[in-house]
């Protein structure tokens, strides 16, 4: 990023909050008249669009960090701005100047408490990367180890306190006078946009995401993320292990280090799948910045400043909900939508239906095409007009991280398949998911067996019949855990009661019969009745001998 010789106003000294809500609210009517003026003399065409989508991006640049940042968050906002915006404002690079390094040390040397040379054995004055919020520059610890330690811009706070205070009133004024925004509901989204924002410059919550992050995929060392030294990290200085590598999208530098590029968006579709779908917890702005290639092939992930959380599923439900999008199933998918807060569930469901059988049924005839949804933009945002909702932001972040992440899989290879980048993650998931359906089923087969014991002697001739086909099938295997023994005593133990009770029940049949001709009848009933239930402990104990038999066997077996 080249440094620029002209001071934006933003970045005065000082800055009075009248002079800030001028330059705000006069681009913002620069804006809309020109907004006024297409729409009277009926100009409507994309072009015409993309043109003030290219003026919108100059003046968002003019007016610095908090509204590249709001640029970039709009970008992914589909279903509030036509096309033509989001993709001018897709390109909304951060062209903010680099600020002075003497600055950069000014703020790590008062956010850690000592000075530079105290702190580092060397430090890079010429920043590796700039960016909106902060610069990257290189340091060596007194230990040795490399790092990057990432200063954020001097006074950000204080502008994006400055824009929080003019943005909201400009918001209530927009709400008031120009009722045409009111469907926007702007004050939802502003809560939103700062909310994400003020999270973003606290690098002490970037730093914890790391942590999170990694932790994640501890398991997978072919997922990088960058060590946090917290000794050397404040609100406003976060020290990362120095991780170099090629961009994600560096095709030619990749291949010609030998690295498989197919194996690399396996890794990272497998990386995004899990993210999304298990841990619930995701980059929600993978652009080709935030990845990286080591030279050995694995993926390094850099920026934790805007994860995303959703709710996390377990594995069958993950399989559902991926099969559902696979088979165009409408209902499927609103449901896990639903279930991971994607969607808000309401009385009347049918306009979010009908929007995702819309989307879907753009793929009806062919195969999920990722690119495809940027495309279905316009459509969508058409959709969106004539809908009484819009996606939360989580939503529009997934859409947005997964298309980006198929543009850079295409860039590696323009001939991938997203399927098949899928199978390693799926073939995985199908078989514990299998596992744990086994599980359970035995579990609930287990339990029906012992609540025979309390009542019906079928339930658990059934429970039985399933097991055995199952062990036939080969899906299950016992393991013993009475010794055989045991088993016998068990069953010798039930065939004694069985024998006693069949002794009884002769036994009290005789007497009564005997009583009964003795001329004792009341006697006789009572002693009939002690037969019959003693009749019924004999079966009782008989079918409970059968099925222990047969249980026996399996087990055997
Ligand atoms: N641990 C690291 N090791 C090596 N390089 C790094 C490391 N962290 C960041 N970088 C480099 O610095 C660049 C910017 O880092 P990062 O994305 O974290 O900054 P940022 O200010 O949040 O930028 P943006 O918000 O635009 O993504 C990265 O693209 C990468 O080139």
């Amino acid at each position: 990023m080249s440094a620029s010789s002209s001071l934006q106003p933003w970045q005065r000294r000082k800055y009075s909050p009248f002079r800030r809500q001028m330059d705000v609210f006069g681009a913002t009517a620069r804006f809309l008249t020109r907004l006024w003026w297409d729409n009277f003399l009926g100009r409507n065409t994309p072009e015409c669009r993309r043109q003030q989508g290219r003026k919108l991006v100059n003046q968002l640049l003019r007016l610095g960090p908090t509204f590249i940042k709001i640029g970039q968050a709009l970008s992914t906002r589909s279903d509030l701005i036509p096309l033509e915006y989001t993709e001018a404002l897709g390109e909304l690079q951060d062209r903010v100047p680099e600020f002075d390094p003497n600055e950069a040390i000014a703020v790590i040397e008062s956010e850690l408490g000592g000075s530079i040379h105290t702190l580092f054995r060397e430090f890079d004055r010429f920043p590796l990367a700039a960016a909106s919020l902060g610069q990257v520059h290189r340091a060596t610890l007194h230990t040795g180890e490399l790092v990057v330690v990432k200063v954020q811009r001097p006074g950000l706070e204080e502008l994006f306190n400055l824009d929080f205070e003019v943005i909201h009133r400009l918001v209530r004024i927009l709400n008031r006078y120009i009722p045409a925004v009111r469907k926007y509901e702007l004050e939802a989204l502003y809560n939103e946009f700062f909310g994400l924002l003020y999270q973003e410059i606290d690098y002490i919550h970037e730093g914890k995401n790391a942590d999170r992050f990694r932790e994640n995929f501890a398991e997978q060392p072919h997922i990088l993320v960058p060590k946090v030294y917290w000794r050397y990290t404040a609100r406003r200085v976060l020290t990362l292990e120095y991780l170099p590598g090629i961009k994600i999208d560096d095709r030619q530098t990749i291949e010609a280090c030998d690295i498989n590029p197919d194996q690399l968006i396996q890794a990272g579709i497998t990386c995004y799948l899990q993210q999304l779908l298990k841990d619930g917890f995701f980059q929600s702005d993978p652009h080709p910045g935030n990845m990286a290639v080591s030279q050995d092939g694995h993926l390094i992930f850099y920026d934790f400043g805007t994860m995303a959380e959703v709710k996390s599923m377990a594995q069958d439900q993950m399989l559902n909900t991926f099969f559902a999008v696979m088979k165009k199933d409408t209902e499927g998918v609103v449901s896990s939508l639903v279930y991971m807060g994607l969607l808000e569930p309401k009385p009347d469901m049918t306009p979010v239906k009908r929007l995702v059988s819309f989307v879907l049924d753009q793929f009806r005839e062919k195969p999920i095409d990722l690119k495809a949804f940027e495309q279905m933009g316009s459509e969508l945002y058409i959709m969106f007009e004539q809908q009484p909702f819009r996606l939360p932001a989580q939503m529009m972040f997934i859409i947005k991280s997964v298309t980006t992440l198929d543009g850079i899989a295409r860039a590696l290879n323009p001939q991938y398949n997203l399927l098949a980048a899928s199978t390693p993650f799926l073939k995985e998931l199908t078989q514990s998911a299998r596992k744990g359906s086994l599980v359970k089923q035995l579990a609930q087969q287990t339990k029906s067996y012992i609540r025979y014991r309390l009542t019906r002697p079928s339930d658990a001739e059934r429970a039985i019949a399933q097991l055995e086909t199952r062990i036939e099938q080969g899906e299950l295997q016992f393991r013993v855990r009475t010794e055989t023994s045991d088993r016998i005593l068990k069953r010798v133990y039930l065939a004694i009661k069985c024998l006693i009770y069949a002794c009884m029940t002769g036994f009290s049949l005789l007497c009564g019969t005997l009583l009964l001709l003795g001329s004792y009848p009341n006697w006789a009933i009572v002693l009939f009745g002690l037969a019959s239930f003693c009749f019924f402990l004999l079966l009782r104990s008989l079918s409970r001998l059968a099925v222990r038999e047969r249980l026996d066997k399996l087990v055997e077996k």
